[in-house]
This record gives C-alpha cells, structure tokens and sequence, in this order.
C-alpha cells in the first residue's frame, strides 16, 4: 500500500555497545552461547565484543614452566612471555570466541587492537615489561564491520609504533575500543557486582569509595583493574558504567532499558 500520509520512519542513530567478557566465561560451556543468544537478539543494535582470558593465560604460561606476577591486577608481562601471551589471546581464546558465535549464526570477525590501527600502545610506566596502555586511534574498520552486520570480537594484544606486540588489560581495552565508537559500555564478569565491605553487591560506587575499598584489600585482583578502568570511562565519558555478570545475559537486554543491574561506577 502507498499511503502518502505515511512518513519515512527516521530511525535514531543507535550508540554502538561494547561488551567486554572475561576469560573466565570460556570455562563454561553454556555461558558463551547463552550470550550470542542474546545478543543475536539485539536488533538494531550494532556490536562490539572485547575479551580477555587472563585465566587461560595463566594455565597456559604454567604448562610452559613460567612464574607470573599480577600487581594491582595487571599481568607483568617479561619479553620472553609476550609470544606466548598474544598467542593464547589473539590466537587460542579469540578463535575459540569467534567460531562460537559464526557456529550461532552470527558473522564474527577476530580481530586484535592494532588491527586497523584501531589503538595505538604506549608502554605502561609502572615497570610492568610489556604491558600497553591503549589509546583509541582510527575507527575506520570498526565503522565499515558494524554497518555491515559484522560482529568484531578484539583481544586485547596491542601493538608499540615501534612494532612490538603489547599485553593489554582487557578491561582497559574495551574502555578504549567504547572511547573509539563513543559507544555504551557494559563490563561482563563472574560475578554480580562489586562487592563492598559487608560482602553484599553495590549498586553504585564512586572514586572515593573505590579508592577506600582498594586500600582496605575489599576490591582486589582483577576487580582492582576493572573498577579502575570503569571509573576511568565513567570520568571520560560523563556517565556511569554498569559491571555485572555473563552468567545472567539476560540483563543486557535490561541494562539497555535503563534497569540498573550490577554496580554502576559513577562519573564523579
Ligand atoms: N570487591 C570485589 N567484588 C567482587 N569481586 C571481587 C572483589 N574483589 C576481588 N574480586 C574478584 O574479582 C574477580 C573478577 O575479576 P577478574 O577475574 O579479573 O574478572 P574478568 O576475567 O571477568 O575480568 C571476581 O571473580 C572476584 O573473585
Ligand atoms: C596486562 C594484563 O593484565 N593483561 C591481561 C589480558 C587478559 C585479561 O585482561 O583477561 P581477563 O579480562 O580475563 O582478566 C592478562 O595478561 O591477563
């Protein structure tokens, strides 16, 4: 029917979404392809997953006879140990991600931070060996992929103008891949939240409060990273970004409504 009183819809242009999962989600079976399922039913929603697998690194740097180090959550990273580190994150873990969600029905493409000159490195200064801080550089491929219904899948191995390769955080990573797109940001991990001193989950946590629960060892490990990268993007970005948990994949859908599920690091 061509009815002349009906005007093209204009849709509104959509922020893109980054979602970054950790390692951990590997190691259960289900928990990725619930996730696909999910975001397979995003429609109109462009994209972005960002991953880690910190915890296949540190099988895999054992089975070869390494130590490792992680201070305030950040891998040192030796020169000996970065082949085998991108191997097992831009090889291994984001292959595996990768042939998941094409074996789902979604067009999954891998890719690394460099790829595109997506994110440029510079070595961290916190004598970590090498260890890149991201910067978002060229959104080119990223652009081309979303408006062609890929979905990319980064790892967070990164590359020095100087050519030599660089272990990322991934949770840094996706802060800066979201900078690139100006796009939303939901940090996927194992549990629920932050929890705070009492042992319950936040619903909101701001610096002041974060800084306190790291100098009382209440936010350790990997969650020290995190939070840090979120309060980071909350600041740059002007508004607050949700942790929460891959296991319930149901709440994306929520998290996109405007539901606040998880902790919500503040802006300050
Ligand atoms: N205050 C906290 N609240 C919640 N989790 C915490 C806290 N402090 C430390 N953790 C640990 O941080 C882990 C998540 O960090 P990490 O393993 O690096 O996740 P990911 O691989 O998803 O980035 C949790 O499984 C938990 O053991
Ligand atoms: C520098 C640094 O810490 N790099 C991380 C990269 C992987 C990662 O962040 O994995 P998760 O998201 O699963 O923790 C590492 O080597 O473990």
């Amino acid at each position: 029917m061509n009815n002349p009183e009906l005007k093209p819809v204009v849709k509104p242009v959509l922020k893109p979404l980054v979602i970054k999962i950790g390692g951990a989600i590997l190691e259960k079976e289900s928990a990725l392809s619930a996730l696909f399922s999910v975001i397979a039913q995003l429609k109109n929603k462009q994209v972005v997953l960002v991953h880690g697998g910190g915890c296949v690194v540190d099988k895999m740097l054992a089975q070869a006879g390494f130590t490792t180090e992680k201070i305030q959550g950040l891998r040192v990273t030796p020169k000996e140990q970065i082949a085998l580190i991108s191997g097992v994150l831009a090889g291994t873990v984001n292959k595996a991600i990768v042939a998941t969600a094409n074996s789902m029905g979604l067009a999954a493409v891998g890719l690394s931070l460099n790829d595109g000159d997506m994110i440029s490195c510079t070595l961290s200064q916190q004598n970590l060996g090498q260890v890149g801080v991201p910067q978002s550089n060229n959104s080119k491929l990223l652009d081309t992929l979303l408006k062609t219904n890929f979905l990319p899948v980064i790892s967070s191995i990164g590359a020095l103008d100087n050519g030599d390769l660089v272990n990322v955080n991934a949770d840094d990573a996706a802060v800066a891949i979201c900078q690139l797109l100006n796009a939303e940001l939901l940090l996927l991990t194992d549990v629920n939240g932050v929890k705070g001193a009492d042992g319950q989950y936040l619903a909101s946590l701001n610096a002041e409060q974060a800084q306190q629960l790291i100098k009382q060892g209440v936010i350790a490990g990997g969650m020290t990273a995190k939070v840090n990268a979120a309060l980071y993007a909350a600041q740059q970005l002007r508004r607050s970004i949700a942790v929460a948990s891959w296991q319930s994949p149901e709440q994306i859908s929520q998290l996109l409504d405007g539901v606040g599920v998880g902790t919500q690091i503040q802006p300050n």
